[in-house]
């Protein structure tokens, strides 16, 4: 987690260091829910602690260093979310803390993108949460921080040049951008029931995350996939984790047979569902929010 000296080394845009317990205990649930989601295995194709997956320059340790470089950041957002009342400049302020967090990510690994779209995901999410203090409702938070998506950022560059944003213009797609403006329907509608269904049935905790993962990939118009494999990978990829769901999920032994043989798909494709790790990251987040305020 940041430690004292990390969170007063680098102000993040403008934001004064957030002093906040609030805002630096849900900056630790984001880096934890990072932390969970890499560590999570085994994941087909995605970095976890066995290994790299379909990746050459991501690994582990580095995931879970980016994932700690991240608390200052998200501790400035939720603190800017605490303070900040009116909408237009919170979503200002709160694009100028995720370049800034952005810069410090690629700082931390070299250049390599480890969580750019986690930054994005969790860092509204994050902001949402401050701003509904004693409320952890994943719906509304997750509404709330879409409200913020949609806004317009006057000081956002007019285009990334990112691979994700050239994949939404070659396919029709809408990416991170359109998942978070129509309110992580992916989390709130596929991820966090299937988490809590395959928790109630007695799956283990593992096989409860890995089949809110699935959950995702099976809907998802992932740019990480597109950009690296096109549409015929992005059907292998959705139509995979759908058929491991239909054979039990990760709980069954059908299911890890079929889970086996879609990492074994996803590997030949080289391709990775980088978006849908991201999201498991923030049904991880939310999952936690809401177990603390109804705790
Ligand atoms: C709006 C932004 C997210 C900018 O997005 P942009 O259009 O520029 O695209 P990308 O850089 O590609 O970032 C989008 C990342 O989002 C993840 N993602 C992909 N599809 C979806 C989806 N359908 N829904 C949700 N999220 C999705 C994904 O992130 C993960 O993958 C990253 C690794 O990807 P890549 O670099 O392609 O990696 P490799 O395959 O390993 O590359 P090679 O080895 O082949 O070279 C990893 O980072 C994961 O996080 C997409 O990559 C946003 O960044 C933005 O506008 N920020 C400005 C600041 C701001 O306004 N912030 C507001 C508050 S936080
Ligand atoms: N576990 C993971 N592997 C690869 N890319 C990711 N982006 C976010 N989490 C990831």
């Amino acid at each position: 987690m940041g430690s004292t000296s990390e969170l007063t080394a680098r102000p993040f845009a403008a934001v004064a260091t957030p002093a906040r317990p609030h805002a630096t205990r849900l900056a630790d649930h984001a880096v934890a829910a990072l932390i969970d989601e890499v560590t999570l295995s085994p994941k087909p194709g995605l970095v976890d602690f066995r290994g790299r997956g379909a990746h050459r320059d991501l690994s582990w340790p580095l995931m879970c260093h980016s994932a700690r470089t991240l608390h200052p950041a998200f501790a400035a957002m939720a603190a800017a979310g605490e303070a900040e009342g009116e909408l237009q400049a919170l979503r200002e302020r709160i694009g100028a803390i995720g370049r800034d967090g952005e810069a410090a990510m690629l700082r931390a690994t070299g250049g390599i993108n480890t969580h750019r779209g986690a930054i994005w995901a969790l860092g509204l999410l994050v902001t949402a949460v401050a701003q509904m203090p004693g409320r952890g409702d994943a719906g509304l938070v997750a509404a709330r921080a879409a409200a913020l998506a949609r806004l317009p950022d006057r000081f956002a560059p007019a285009a990334t040049g990112h691979k994700g944003e050239r994949a939404c213009r070659a396919y029709g797609v809408g990416g991170a951008r359109a998942q978070a403006q129509a309110g992580f329907p992916h989390v709130t509608r596929a991820a966090l029931p299937t988490l809590r269904a395959s928790r109630e049935r007695g799956d283990p905790e593992d096989a409860a995350r890995l089949n809110a993962l699935l959950a995702v990939m099976a809907e998802l118009d992932d740019t990480c996939v597109l950009s690296r494999g096109g549409p015929t990978a992005l059907a292998a990829v959705q139509d995979g984790a759908a058929g491991v769901l239909a054979a039990g999920g990760a709980g069954r032994a059908a299911g890890r047979r079929a889970l086996r043989a879609l990492e074994k798909h996803l590997l030949a494709l080289d391709v990775s569902p980088g978006g849908a790790a991201d999201l498991l990251a923030a049904t991880l987040f939310l999952d936690r929010v809401e177990a603390q305020a109804t705790a």
